[in-house]
């Protein structure tokens, strides 16, 4: 990933960040040494956020569409409350193996479902309610997860869906499908008189979104 920061920035944010606990390292090293595309893992930074939002928001129900190997859902289980649980939607079966590996050898194993399939087709399914969502799967599927999520969320609920501002290239005319996905959904999100919003520049872009007037 290309940083959207200050060179260096990043780096100095997350050497003032509390790291990570050693199994979350090793979730990270296993990912980067096992999978293609591990560029797809938040990183510390934005785990520790994510991490941050659960123990603040003390869900109950966390939904997260993209598990890859489980280390997003790890860091969000950590701050759950006693009675939270993460409910975490994969398509990829080689992805919710590793993550379900990883999760089985957590402190937080208990804490965490991976469903394996389409998310849009595992939404149909799950009643919810939701008190915190991450979205972080498919990024031309992003508006159709926010119509299928937000029936679906409790009173005080929150969304932070990610890499909204994918490596800055959302700034240019480019016709890339995932680009003009995502800057389809910014807008539209803005625009929602139902939601208010906003666009954390963390890392690859951060977009939190509550339902408005709650
Ligand atoms: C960016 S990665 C998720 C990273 C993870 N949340 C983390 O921070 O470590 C996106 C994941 O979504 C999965 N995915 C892509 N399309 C999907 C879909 N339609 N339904 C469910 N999962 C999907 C991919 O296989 C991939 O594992």
């Amino acid at each position: 990933m290309k940083p959207i920061t200050l060179p260096g920035i990043d780096e100095y944010a997350e050497a003032h960040s509390t790291p990570d606990p050693a199994f979350m390292r090793l979730v990270g090293e296993n990912t980067w040494q096992s999978l293609t595309d591990p560029q797809m893992i938040s990183g510390p930074l934005q785990a520790r956020f994510l991490q941050m939002l659960v123990y603040a928001l003390r869900p109950r129900q966390v939904l997260e569409i993209g598990t890859f190997s489980g280390y997003s859902a790890l860091a969000m289980a950590a701050a759950l409350p006693p009675d939270g649980h993460v409910l975490t939607c994969e398509i990829d079966d080689r992805h919710a193996a590793m993550a379900r590996d990883h999760i089985a050898s957590s402190p937080y194993a208990g804490r965490i479902t991976v469903e394996t399939g389409p998310a849009l087709d595992t939404l149909d399914r799950l009643p919810g309610p939701f008190d915190f969502v991450f979205m972080d799967a498919a990024k031309q599927e992003y508006l159709a997860c926010l119509e299928a999520v937000l029936p679906k969320l409790s009173d005080h609920a929150m969304i932070a869906a990610d890499n909204t501002l994918w490596n800055g290239e959302v700034l240019y005319e480019d016709d890339d499908a995932d680009v003009v996905a995502l800057r389809a959904f910014n807008d539209a999100v803005v625009a929602d008189p139902r939601l208010e919003c906003v666009l954390v520049t963390l890392r690859d872009g951060l977009t939190l979104i509550r339902r408005a007037g709650r």
